[in-house]
């Protein structure tokens, strides 16, 4: 129930956004996907969850290709976009029995209550969503991605806006999330990468520059620091 991209590419106008990327993504492991800004991360993660048109190439999601069997690759899906696009005018559990609702998910109300409890949101679940701190509505975002529980997560920067004690908490909630599901988080925390991630993809302008497990990439660039690594590689 992994992730398969192949020669996936995505052009605006002149510019390859993202260029002929090919990668895998295994069940049980957390992929680091990193690169400076505007490489290419986003685009690619939102291709992957059918909210974007590939110009060329291919992925599959569980098996499931996202260009011919679209609709069955995306109930394999958590996504958490860069930017949680929330309804400000819902309260959290509002917002999160009509996404579980959209799922069809039986005992909904004790769902809805335990993925609340499992990102850290009960003191703020009786809120309005735009009434809570970025932080919190991050958790909310995170909420809806993991509430239909799927093999496969997608995570845009998913620790922005958090400070350093919410970081822990979601960090691990991450980490436990991977031990049986496949999961893709962009960011450009290193220090993240070192602490979740198994296995690392670095893109530049588009392409590929690095893939390799955590441990393969620091040993073939003699244990430097993974901030001096992506630095060399995409500067
Ligand atoms: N709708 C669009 N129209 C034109 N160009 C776009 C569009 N969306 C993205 N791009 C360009 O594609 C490139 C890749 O953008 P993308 O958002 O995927 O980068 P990123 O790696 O996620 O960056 P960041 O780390 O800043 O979030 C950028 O040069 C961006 O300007």
């Amino acid at each position: 129930m992994g992730i398969s991209v192949k020669n996936l590419s995505r052009h605006y106008d002149n510019q390859k956004a993202v260029d002929s990327i090919s990668f895998d993504a295994k069940p049980g492991r957390i992929l680091g996907f990193l690169g400076p800004n505007g490489a290419g991360k986003s685009t690619t993660m939102r291709m992957l969850t059918g909210y974007l048109k590939p110009t060329s190439g291919e992925a599959e999601i569980a098996d499931k290709s996202i260009l011919t069997q679209a609709i069955e690759a995306k109930k394999h899906i958590g996504y958490l976009p860069e930017n949680t696009p929330l309804y400000t005018d819902m309260y959290v559990k509002e917002f999160l029995n009509f996404v579980g609702q959209t799922y069809e998910l039986k005992n909904l109300a004790h769902r809805v209550d335990e993925v609340i409890n499992m990102v850290g949101l009960t003191p703020e679940q009786h809120k309005k969503i735009g009434m809570l701190s970025k932080g919190y509505r991050q958790r909310v975002g995170l909420a809806q991605a993991i509430i239909h529980n799927p093999d496969v997560l997608i995570l845009d920067e998913p620790t922005s806006g958090l400070d350093p004690n919410q970081l822990i908490g979601i960090r691990a909630l991450i980490k436990e999330l991977g031990k049986n599901k496949t999961v893709i988080i962009s960011t450009h925390i290193m220090q993240e990468v070192e602490a979740i991630c198994d296995d690392i993809i670095i893109i530049n302008k588009g392409k590929i520059v690095a893939n390799d497990s955590l441990d393969g990439i620091k040993k073939a660039n003699n244990q430097d620091s993974l901030e001096v690594i992506f630095r060399k590689l995409t500067a």
